[in-house]
C-alpha cells in the first residue's frame, strides 16, 4: 500500500505541543526528527553501542505523518493548518512548512523499531519483546513490550508519569482500570507492581490485539486483564462490562480534552478513597483539567508532576 508522508518543518520546541495538536485531529504514529544532543541520564538509560553523530543543534525539528488512501488529506491538512494558526499564538512554531512524498507501507509500519530500545523508569526495565535484557539490569522489574501499531512503548513522558505514580498507589491485589490502554503497559506495569487484576478500554481496536500479546511476552495469564474496544464515555454497555465502584486506581493517559469528558464518568467505577490517575495533558491545557476536577464534587486533588511539557494530576475518590 502507498502512504503519502507530510513532513512539518517547526522547532524543537514546539514538538510536543504539536505532537498533542495531531493527537487531537487523531492522526496516529507521528516521527520527530531533530538534532537535540541526548542527555547524561537518556544515553545511560538507553543501551546503545553507537550514539549516532548529529549536527548541531539549531532549534529545528522535522514531524512527520502519514496518510492513506482512505484518509480524507485535505481536510486533515486543513485542520493542521488552522491547529498551527492557533498554536503560533502560544509557542514558536518556526517555518511550519508541510511538504508531501510517498512512502510504502513498511517504512512506517516497522521503522520505529531499530529506535526502540531498553530503558528503565526507575526500577522497572521496560524493554521490546525483540531485545535482549541488558546484563546490568537483570535484577529490574521486567517490562516486555510489543506495542505493533497501538500506542504505548513507555518513552512518551506521559506514560512513564502515570508509571511513576503506579509506583506510588499500586498495594498488593489492587484493582485497576486502565482508560486508553494501547499496548497495555500501563495496566501490565501495575500487574507487575503487584496489582490483582486488570480491565482495559481503547477505542483502537489494535489495542486489544496488543495488550493479548503482550500479556503474553510477560507470563500473565490472560483472566488478569480484560480488555474491550469501546467507549467508556458514551457508552453504557463498555460501563456496564468495567462495573460500578469496584476499582482501587483509574488510569488515563489519554489527551486533556478527553480526560475532562472521561473525569465525570470514572467516580461511579471506583472504590471510595479510589485513585484517579490522569496524564496526556500538554501544560498549557492543565488549568482546564485541574478546572475540570476541581468542579468534579467526587474528586479531591491530591498532586501534579511533570515530565518536559507533559502533565500529570492524580485525584481522590472522595
Ligand atoms: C496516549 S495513548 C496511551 C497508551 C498507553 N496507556 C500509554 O500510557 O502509553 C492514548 C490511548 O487512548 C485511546 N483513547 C482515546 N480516546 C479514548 C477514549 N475515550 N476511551 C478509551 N481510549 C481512548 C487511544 O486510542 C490511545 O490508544
Amino acid at each position: 500500500m502507498k502512504w503519502k508522508k507530510f513532513t512539518l518543518k517547526t522547532t524543537t520546541e514546539a514538538v510536543d505541543y504539536i505532537s498533542s495538536l495531531f493527537d487531537e485531529i487523531g492522526i496516529q504514529g507521528i516521527e520527530i526528527e531533530d538534532n537535540v544532543p541526548l542527555t547524561e541520564s537518556e544515553t545511560k538509560g538507553m543501551f546503545i553501542d553507537i550514539l549516532p553523530e548529529l549536527p548541531p543543534d539549531d532549534g529545528t525539528a522535522r514531524v512527520s505523518f502519514y496518510l492513506d488512501d482512505d484518509d480524507d488529506a485535505e481536510a486533515i491538512l486543513k485542520e493542521v493548518d488552522e491547529g498551527l494558526s492557533e498554536l503560533r499564538q502560544y509557542v514558536e512554531i518556526g517555518e511550519g512548512t508541510i511538504t508531501a512524498s510517498e512512502t510504502e507501507d513498511k517504512d512506517w509500519i516497522n521503522n520505529w523499531k531499530q529506535y526502540f530500545k531498553p530503558f528503565t523508569v526507575d526500577h522497572i526495565l521496560i524493554k521490546p519483546t525483540w531485545e535482549e535484557i541488558p546484563e546490568e539490569h537483570k535484577d529490574k522489574l521486567l517490562i516486555q513490550i510489543d506495542p505493533g501499531t497501538a500506542f504505548g512503548t513507555g518513552k512518551h513522558e506521559t506514560t512513564q508519569l502515570c508509571i511513576r505514580q503506579l509506583e506510588k498507589y499500586v498495594k498488593p491485589g489492587v484493582r485497576i482500570l486502565d482508560l486508553g490502554t494501547g499496548s497495555g503497559i500501563l495496566g501490565i506495569t501495575a500487574l507487575k507492581l503487584g496489582a490483582g487484576s486488570v480491565f482495559g478500554t481503547d477505542l483502537d481496536e489494535n489495542a486489544i490485539t496488543a495488550v493479548h500479546e503482550n500479556l503474553e511476552a510477560n507470563g500473565i495469564p490472560e483472566e488478569k486483564f480484560g480488555v474491550v474496544q469501546g467507549n467508556i464515555i458514551d457508552e453504557k454497555e463498555v460501563q456496564d462490562a468495567a462495573g460500578y465502584e469496584c476499582y482501587d486506581i483509574a488510569v488515563a493517559n489519554i489527551l486533556a480534552d478527553v480526560i475532562i469528558m472521561i473525569q465525570k464518568e470514572v467516580p461511579v467505577h471506583l472504590k471510595q478513597g479510589g485513585i484517579f490517575i490522569t496524564s496526556g495533558i500538554i501544560d498549557m491545557k492543565e488549568q482546564a483539567v485541574r478546572d475540570a476536577l476541581s468542579q468534579n464534587d467526587a474528586f479531591e486533588i491530591l498532586e501534579t508532576t511533570r515530565q518536559g511539557e507533559w502533565v500529570s494530576i492524580t485525584a481522590r475518590k472522595r
